[in-house]
């Protein structure tokens, strides 16, 4: 338990500081300089008159047995006393103060009973008396410090006298940039860590620093330690900006980088286990309320999974539609956006997870590793579930899918506002390694997302809520834990520029394996390009929303395991929600349409409002006509949000995508503002 002792009860911590902390202000005077020093002095001088008096006021014969064993009594509970409230301090500094009130409760017990002048006690309070004060006063002058590289300890000693935790002791400072960082030894047995984390904002405040500016984080190998680090300016104010994927085309046993820590290092994300640094493949759960900066996140995460060599990217989102997925239009992820058809995947999980876990054991893997990808085609998976909890209260025993995943080469990322007992089983989230916590409404919330260790070590994301979008803290395996309660931020990016750095990787993007793909109703590769082979005349800017019972599947070969799939499918569409009436539409096969205008790509809503709707959308062939013979009649600088949308049919990022890609091949140029371009060639301006 922390003292929580008054702080004027100590001769060692008292007088000497003027300002209204005192350990910040130099004392130049002399006078200044000697006041901290006086108590001791005073004090052992006064002893002697007050002595005399008490033995001249009890004189009388009566009064004397009382006053003496009163005083004895007096002495022995002053002691006690002593010995009780210095138990935070040093144990000498404990003894000292405890053998001072106790020596000097004796002698003026006895030199009231027989007068301070009598030797010896007239002797034993010039000389011990002396001796005493000289100790304390040597004792107070290492304390304060007059050695520079000692300066700081004790400073930062006083700040723990401050907020009444006076034992614990600070080690030697580390001053970095931005940040100081130090050990503590706290007093064994008497100070705990959560003592120190819980009086981290008194001491901000005395340093004129933000709450949350220093953090405490324990030691996990000896409770009687721990490490203060002090950040002085609030570099997550502003965002930095996304430097692109970090390993494009490397393997997805490379982290996700998703941002940068208040220290300014990245924040790092790794999914599959890695024995070689005895890493443990991990699940993830996300959560932040609503604006906190989860989408982001996500979008982020899902352009580092869709530039790796090796590992395929499945979202079920069932709330947003593809609002939040329109950026991946023209990837190699596959999306379900309907409720029903999340939840049909769902439960097909566990067959996918049986048969990837047996297929790998009969390679001699134990986990998924890049070679099942390399020699065997077989891919790391990251299925990414919004909204999780509309999903997850019907499939059942999803803990122990979740258990098995992550030996299948499968992470599960399951976002959602916050992860309560009513969203979220315990079993389920005993499951989920990692945590990527955005800005929650309260400490509850926070709670139910980060783990106590790391809240006590200061992590407090409810203060942001949703006021600082995209700050985040992160747990997981093979992060430094110093950084768990780390604050960090994601990258700031725009949709446009994620998706094109997707589109280039798009190429070379993993397929999912055949066997998998079947049995969740996917196609391999994407539906794009699948959907593409199979009706090249269907425009496809859009068509990467993958429900379930789209057409793709339906071309499926027949077989035995299909007829029992779809007449399981059958029985759900009874359970399922919402969106039954789009499935039942949607799984009426239509293999053969080349000119019908099927666009499963959902974005169109949003941005094709009513002027698109009854027009048939151009091709793709036609929409970059239309855009070029556009591009041909403009005479000043224009951007994606000029480029009228009846020219294509689609969203702005398609003419932003397209805009880039055409000043990539040099037909136009691009202005000075990011994302304008001159409606000539290079040269062309420049003559100009
Ligand atoms: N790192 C960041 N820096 C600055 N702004 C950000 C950052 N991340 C997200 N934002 C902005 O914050 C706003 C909310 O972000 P986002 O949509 O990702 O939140 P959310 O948690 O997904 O919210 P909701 O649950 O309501 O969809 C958006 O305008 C987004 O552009």
């Amino acid at each position: 338990m922390a003292s929580q002792r008054k702080r004027g009860g100590d001769p060692a911590v008292t007088g000497g500081t003027n300002s209204e902390f005192g350990y910040q202000k130099p004392k130049g005077h002399w006078a200044s300089r000697l006041a901290p020093y006086a108590p001791e002095w005073v004090g052992g001088l006064t002893l002697w008159p007050v002595a005399a008096g008490a033995h001249l006021w009890f004189a009388s014969a009566e009064a004397m047995p009382w006053a003496s064993s009163g005083l004895t009594l007096l002495g022995a509970g002053l002691t006690g006393l002593t010995y009780y409230c210095s138990r935070a301090r040093a144990a000498l500094v404990r003894q000292f103060a405890t053998a001072t009130v106790g020596v000097t409760a004796a002698w003026t017990t006895a030199a009231t009973i027989a007068g301070p002048w009598q030797t010896p006690l007239l002797e034993l309070w010039a000389f011990g008396g002396g001796g005493v004060a000289v100790a304390w006063s040597i004792h107070k002058a290492l304390k304060r410090g007059g050695d520079s590289d000692e300066g700081s300890s004790n400073t930062t000693s006083d700040l723990f006298d401050k907020v009444k935790l006076s034992g614990v002791k600070p080690g030697k400072m580390e001053v970095q940039p931005n940040k100081v960082t130090g050990p503590l030894q706290l007093p064994a047995g008497e100070v705990d860590v959560s003592d120190v984390q819980k009086a981290s904002d008194k001491i901000a405040a005395m340093l004129g620093l933000r709450k949350g500016a220093v953090r405490i984080t324990e030691n996990p190998d000896d409770a009687s330690k721990a490490t203060m680090t002090v950040v002085a300016e609030d570099v997550l104010k502003d965002p930095q900006q996304w430097p692109g994927p970090s390993h494009p085309g490397e393997s997805i046993l490379n982290p996700v980088e998703l941002g940068v820590y208040e220290n300014a290092e990245v924040v790092r994300l790794w999914l599959p286990g890695d024995k070689s640094t005895s890493r443990n493949a991990t699940h993830v759960q996300v959560n932040g309320m609503n604006g906190s900066g989860k989408s982001g996140g996500f979008k982020l995460a899902a352009a580092e999974i869709l530039t790796r060599r090796d590992a395929v990217l499945i979202v079920l989102d069932p709330s947003k539609g593809d609002q939040t997925v329109q950026f991946l239009q023209n990837s190699a992820a596959h999306l379900v956006t309907d409720a029903g058809g999340c939840k049909k995947l769902l439960k097909k999980l566990p067959q996918v997870i049986t048969d990837r876990a047996s297929q790998l054991g009969q390679w001699g893997m134990d986990q998924w590793e890049p070679a099942a990808y390399e020699q065997h085609g077989m891919p790391y998976v990251v299925l990414w579930i919004e909204e999780a909890s509309k999903l997850l209260k019907d499939v059942d025993q999803f803990d122990t899918i979740a258990q098995e995943a992550r030996s299948a080469g499968i992470s599960l990322v399951i976002s959602q506002q916050k992860s309560s007992f009513r969203q979220m089983s315990t079993d389920v989230r005993s499951q989920l390694g990692a945590a990527l916590c955005f800005g929650v409404k309260s400490t509850e919330d926070a709670g139910y997302s980060l783990s106590d260790e790391t809240l006590e070590a200061g992590a407090r994301p409810e203060q942001w809520q949703n006021r600082r979008p995209g700050c985040l803290y992160l747990e997981g395996p093979g992060i430094d834990e110093e950084l768990f309660a780390t604050p960090g931020r994601t990258y700031l990016h725009s949709d446009e520029a994620l998706a094109v750095d997707i589109a280039e990787h798009t190429p070379n993007a993993a397929e999912l394996e055949a066997s998998t793909a079947k049995t969740l109703g996917l196609p391999t590769k994407s539906h794009h390009e699948n959907h593409s082979s199979e009706h090249n005349t269907t425009e496809q800017e859009g068509g990467t929303v993958v429900p379930l019972h789209s057409p793709s599947r339906t071309a499926e070969p027949a077989n035995h395991d299909s007829v029992e799939t779809d007449l399981e499918q059958l029985d759900q569409l009874e359970d399922d929600d919402e969106d039954d009436t789009d499935e039942n539409v949607l799984a009426l096969p239509e293999p053969h349409e080349p000119e019908l205008e099927v666009d499963p790509d959902a974005e169109l809503p949003a941005e094709t409002n009513t002027t698109a709707l009854p027009q048939p959308r151009p091709s793709l062939t036609e929409a970059r006509a239309n855009l070029h013979d556009w591009i041909g009649r403009q005479t000043t600088v224009f951007g994606p949000k000029d480029v009228p949308t009846e020219l294509h049919g689609r969203d702005r990022s398609w003419s932003s995508r397209e805009l880039a890609r055409l000043a990539e091949d040099g037909v136009i140029t691009p202005a000075d503002e990011a994302g304008s371009y001159y409606p000539h060639p290079d040269d062309e301006q420049h003559a100009a």
